[in-house]
């Protein structure tokens, strides 16, 4: 194990109790997870690639290990059907930065037993995470599914004229973003008017007014990306140590802001 992390092949360790094994680069499988309880798989998001780990992983691990995938929004019935041990397999889907960022996706395949979705939370909450449960498979999950409807009308929104790329982040960063770090869209409207019934009485009409508006998928190419990433390196330059710096901006406050949250946990 040792060996494989100085390799630089295997980002990330088993845990002090050796618990936790994290997958990426290695060239020995079965040394990486030996008396790992909880195989966490963190390879680049390809298909194919992941299917081999895990078609490797099922080879040598025993009835009680589970194996996760990071997975942005591949399927767990992509990843994981036609395993030995597809009971055991789960995707925890992290969030970057996953050290100041808490939330983990949990989703199942249709296979997968409950008692694997009970410990992957248990072991997500003890690690300091804030793991939520799907009930079952959608493209994207439910963090991805929202963040790229946002991108999607962020996308449409500075293609089109309405806002220029770094308003529409202010939109963001100094409204909508304020509130969701403490409340979700749901509450939020709870709280806007006198309840969810009373927003959906006052605001339905509105709410699907808009909605029709809203066009088709974006390309994600051409004059608009262009325009996009324009506006961005002029803001942040496109070079190793000015993204780096603002990151290490974006993580402080993160940091702040986690340190916030939980001196007003409510519950
Ligand atoms: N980067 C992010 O913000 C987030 C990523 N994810 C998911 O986590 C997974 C990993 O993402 P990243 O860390 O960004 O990926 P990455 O592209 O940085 O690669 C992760 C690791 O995989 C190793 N690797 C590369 N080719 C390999 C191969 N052929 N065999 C074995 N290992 C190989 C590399 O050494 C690297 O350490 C992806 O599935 C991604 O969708 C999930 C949430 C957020
Ligand atoms: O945004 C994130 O941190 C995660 O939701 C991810 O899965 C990836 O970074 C995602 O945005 C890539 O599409």
């Amino acid at each position: 194990m040792k060996e494989l992390e100085e390799s630089g092949f295997l980002k990330g360790a088993l845990s002090a109790e050796k618990q936790l094994a994290l997958i990426s680069g290695c060239t020995d499988l079965k040394a990486a997870v030996e008396g790992a309880a909880f195989i966490q798989e963190c390879t680049p998001e390809n298909l194919e690639l992941k299917k081999k780990i895990f078609g490797q992983l099922d080879l040598i691990v025993d009835d009680n290990v589970i194996l996760s995938s990071s997975t942005s929004c591949l399927l767990p019935t992509k990843l994981f059907t036609g395993l030995k041990h597809v009971k055991q397999c789960v995707v925890s889907h992290p969030v970057n930065p996953p050290y100041f960022v808490p939330l983990v996706e949990i989703v199942p395949h249709p296979e997968t037993d409950p008692s694997t979705i009970e410990k992957t939370y248990a072991l997500m909450k003890k690690a300091g995470q804030s793991p939520v449960k799907l009930n079952k498979e959608i493209e994207g999950f439910v963090l991805n599914r929202l963040q790229y409807a946002v991108i999607s009308e962020a996308w449409r929104l500075v293609g089109e004229g309405v806002v220029s790329s770094t308003d529409l982040d202010l939109v963001m960063s100094d409204g909508l973003g304020m509130r969701y770090a403490f409340i979700g869209p749901l509450e939020t409207m709870h709280l806007n008017a006198e309840g969810i019934s009373n927003y959906c009485e006052r605001y339905h009409e509105g709410m699907r007014l808009v909605l029709n508006t809203f066009g088709p998928v974006p390309e994600f190419s051409g004059e608009i990306e262009q325009k996009i990433n324009q506006a961005m390196s002029e803001k942040i330059p496109v070079v190793p140590q000015q993204l780096d710096a603002r990151r290490e901006w974006r993580d402080e406050c993160l940091a702040h802001l986690a340190k916030l949250k939980k001196q007003m946990k409510s519950d």
